[in-house]
């Protein structure tokens, strides 16, 4: 046994297979990326320079008599104890001094102090203080060329101008081209290189100006096509945080050369090279309503009147702050912990980041050549127009490429505005927008399609820390801007979104896009769609989803409504939960469905009143034109009502069409409606009944689109989610436990089906007496009153009123005109309540 067990035994290892053992490993490369290397770096480089600028200066009031003693030999005069020297930077400043001067580039070494100050500046601050590698060719010329230059215009000067370097290079020339030519072509040398560096602005004197007396006589000056291209902008490549990462700066190299001056206009594109670029939070202002005229009603189409725009100040409703002993059964239940409405589906895991794919490389590629052609035409077009311009700058979207153009001093941005047709036709690329001059720059901007173009994927958008932290109630992801940064926006402060384009632009692409973000967001507790598709293949998609996700009329087979009548309805019972939240926010004294949700939560509302964790709402009419042709005003005014006045309860609207044209896109829907997204559409008119502006007849499709949100329009590319890719989203969502049934919206009766049936007194409004007591008050029988003053809703002040007319309170609808009250006074109503059940 012992045997057996001996066998069993590992030999032991031979002594030189044996390792040290193993050592704690200092990673060089960390330690090369450690922050404080670079700022000791820094330091010591900032050090060098002082120390070299010391003595460079010192030498040059010191080397005669500190020369005799560096020739003596290098370790001599280093080491050797008893030699004294006149150099400020004592042996080491003198022998280094004369080793640059000397035996280098003479007076020119002065630049090398330079090229470590900023080196040391840049690494020591860890930011880009300086444009090194620019300055750096500056630098190097620099240094070659004032070397040379002093060697050979000092003559024989014993001291060493241009040092060996330069009087070696000056030498040779003299011997090449004889004094002259070596003299004129350093020269020449010397301007070339002071434009190079300064760009200075040449100007012809300007002759006193003949009286003008007809443009015929005295035509604008023709440009000459002699004109020199020495001074031809340069095209600076925009680098935006994403163009670094591509290394774009090194496949454009060529085209890339330095800016000669630092313009005011350049600053604010630097800015957008900020690593550090923070996305601005939401600046928008708060909500103000617009004005909406008020439609009175055609007597033919007996159809309630639109409510009156009601500012949102005037909704602010009475505070009565509820305290806990008003709430439930009058017991205090801070003590209970705080209401979690993702407790209802407590297992919903949400859709994971492997079920969207990345489309392409997602790598911009822009082609050198492409970027210099489209400079060159650029300038050339602009010369045409006798349009000179000062610089010129390129910043690589995913779809288009923009150039920003600095005019020339003294050429008026409004003549290029004025041209910006022609310009746009000589360019003749598709897809041209110019933009003159682009909002708070007081540059030109022009967008040219790439070649190549990027697909921007939805997974992109959705892994950015962007929309990951986000903390906006109803994120939502839709594409890249020109700058590659992620447009990123809270659809609960747009507060509802107008999306138009021409058919297979991009629109359900965009729309999809929008569902997908705020299903990666949000639990299936907190937000419901109403799902709107006449065109009944477009949505179908999400039908997976109704149990968690959808909302649909009671009795209803589809939550996806696709028949005209049914969103009829579907809107009118939007309307009446828009009523109902609002009486619940009123009851609950609070202004808004965050602070409502956040008392809610806080357990300080009593479920049994009726009070419940309101989730938001985004209605989705994925094709309005066929709505609104087919059933126009009907549809029309609840979607009015519910755009000016939906927001502070939690409903938001999304609204496609393919017809941006003025009868469908009306001045009412078009005034609720401030965020609205044009994708290619076929005309300019089309663009400005969505934008108000030109622009979108020049996109090039394919979710190429303009955005007008916030008071700007800014060009993006949407974010491409495939349909697969949105079916295994919902199918994920789908395969989960859900609730019983979609959320029920509120039961909404026609009110034409209603009339002539009898009205049961058992089953009045509990707000029937107050209503019955404001009319007899004021005598007027009207139906805005009590929305007014009850601050109700349209269809509860109509139902209260028809039960008012049933009771005999007041009299039949006239019409336009108020209706007649029966009951004279308030003693004769208190009777008349005392004998009603
Ligand atoms: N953001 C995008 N990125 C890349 N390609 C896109 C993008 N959006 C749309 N496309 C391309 O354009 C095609 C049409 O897009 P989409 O179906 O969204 O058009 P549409 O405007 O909804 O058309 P229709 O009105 O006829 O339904 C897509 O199949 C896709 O190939």
């Amino acid at each position: 046994m012992a045997n057996k067990l001996k066998s069993k035994k590992k030999p032991l290892p031979d002594p030189v297979d044996l390792r040290p053992e193993k050592e704690e490993k200092v990673e060089v490369r960390s330690v090369l990326r450690d922050e404080r290397t670079h700022k000791i770096s820094g330091a010591l480089l900032l050090l060098l320079s002082v120390f070299l600028f010391i003595a460079f200066t010192s030498y040059l009031f010191t080397w005669q008599e500190d020369q005799d003693k560096v020739f003596q030999g290098t370790s001599r005069f280093l080491f050797g104890d008893d030699i004294r020297v006149a150099n400020l930077l004592g042996r080491l400043g003198a022998w280094v001094s004369h080793f640059f001067f000397f035996k280098g580039f003479g007076l020119a070494s002065f630049f090398l102090c330079s090229i470590f100050f900023m080196a040391g500046a840049n690494l020591l601050f860890g930011k880009k203080v300086f444009r090194l590698w620019r300055n750096l060719r500056y630098v190097l010329v620099g240094l070659l060329y004032f070397s040379v230059a002093f060697a050979f215009f000092s003559g024989k000067s014993a001291f060493p101008w241009g040092g060996a370097v330069g009087n070696m290079i000056s030498e040779w020339m003299s011997s090449f081209l004889g004094k002259i030519g070596t003299g004129a072509l350093l020269l020449l040398g010397g301007v070339a290189y002071f434009i190079w560096r300064f760009n200075p602005v040449f100007e012809v004197p300007k002759m006193p100006a003949l009286p003008v007396r007809n443009k015929e006589r005295n035509p604008e000056p023709v440009p000459d096509p002699t004109v020199d291209d020495a001074d031809e902008p340069k095209l600076f490549i925009e680098e935006t945080p994403r163009n670094k990462r591509n290394n774009l700066k090194k496949e454009t190299g060529p085209v890339v050369p330095p800016p000669e001056i630092i313009s005011p206009e350049s600053i604010p594109l630097q800015m957008i090279e900020r690593e550090d670029f923070q996305e601005p939070e939401n600046t928008i202002p708060p909500f103000a309503e617009p004005e909406v005229p008020v439609i009175v009603p055609v007597q033919e189409v007996p159809l309630p009147p639109l409510k009156p725009a009601i500012p949102q100040a005037d909704l602010e409703l009475e505070i009565k702050e509820v305290t806990p002993e008003e709430t439930p059964d009058g017991e205090v239940h801070e003590d209970l912990p705080p209401y979690e409405p993702t407790l209802d589906l407590r297992d919903y895991r949400f859709p994971s980041m492997d079920l969207l794919e990345t489309h392409g490389s997602e790598k911009i590629v822009q082609d050198p050549a492409e970027l210099e052609a489209n400079k060159n035409q650029i300038i050339n077009t602009l010369k045409n127009y006798d349009i000179q311009i000062q610089k010129i700058f390129a910043t690589v979207g995913p779809t288009v490429t923009l150039y920003e153009i600095v005019p020339a001093a003294g050429v008026r941005i409004s003549r290029i505005k004025n041209l910006e047709d022609d310009i746009a036709l000589s360019l003749a690329a598709l897809g041209i927008r110019i933009i003159a001059p682009i909002p708070g720059k007081g540059t030109i901007g022009i967008e040219v399609p790439n070649v190549k173009k990027t697909v921007v994927s939805m997974k992109t958008l959705l892994t950015a820390d962007k929309f990951q932290h986000s903390n906006f109630s109803l994120p939502i992801a839709i594409g890249k801007k020109i700058d590659n940064e992620n447009f990123i926006v809270d659809l609960a402060a747009m507060p509802h979104l107008l999306m138009a384009g021409a058919t297979g632009q991009g629109k359900s692409v965009g729309l999809n896009a929008i569902l997908v973000s705020l299903l990666y967001k949000k639990h299936p507790s907190q937000l419901k769609f109403v799902l709107v598709d006449p065109k009944k293949v477009e949505l179908s998609i999400y039908r997976t989803i109704e149990k968690h996700f959808l909302a649909k009329l009671p009795g209803e087979e589809e939550a996806i409504i696709t028949d005209t009548k049914k969103v009829v309805h579907t809107l009118n019972a939007l309307c009446i939960e828009m009523d109902n939240r609002y009486d619940l926010l009123k009851e609950a004294g609070t202004r808004n469905i965050r602070e409502y949700n956040e008392k809610f939560v806080k357990r300080r509302l009593n479920p049994q009143k009726g009070h419940q964790f309101l989730p938001f709402m985004v209605l989705v009419i994925d094709e309005f034109a066929d709505l609104i042709m087919t059933a126009g005003k009907e549809v029309e005014m609840p979607i009015a009502r519910l755009a000016q006045l939906a927001r502070a309860v939690g409903i938001h609207l999304i609204i496609a069409t393919q017809r941006p044209s003025v009868n469908i896109i009306t001045g009412t829907i078009k005034a609720n409606f401030p965020a609205r997204i044009a994708f290619k559409v076929s005309s300019k008119i089309d663009s400005r009944t969505i934008l108000d502006a030109g622009g979108a007849e020049q996109l090039i499709g394919k979710g190429d689109m303009l955005i007008s949100y916030n008071g700007e329009l800014t060009r993006l590319q949407c974010a491409f989610v495939d349909t697969p890719e949105v079916e295994s989203v919902t199918d994920f969502i789908g395969r989960q436990r859900g609730y019983p049934q979609a959320f029920l919206l509120p039961e909404y009766v026609d009110e034409k089906e209603m009339e002539g049936k009898d009205f049961d007194l058992n089953d009045k409004d509990p707000l029937f007496g107050d209503a019955a007591r404001l009319i007899v008050q004021n005598q007027i029988g009207s139906t805005s009153l009590l929305q007014r003053r009850m601050k109700l809703g349209y269809n509860r002040a109509g139902r209260l009123m028809d039960q008012l007319e049933q009771a005999g309170v007041v009299g039949p609808n006239l019409g336009s005109k108020a209706r007649e009250v029966i009951i004279k006074t308030e003693a004769e109503l208190d009777e008349y309540l005392t004998q009603i059940p």
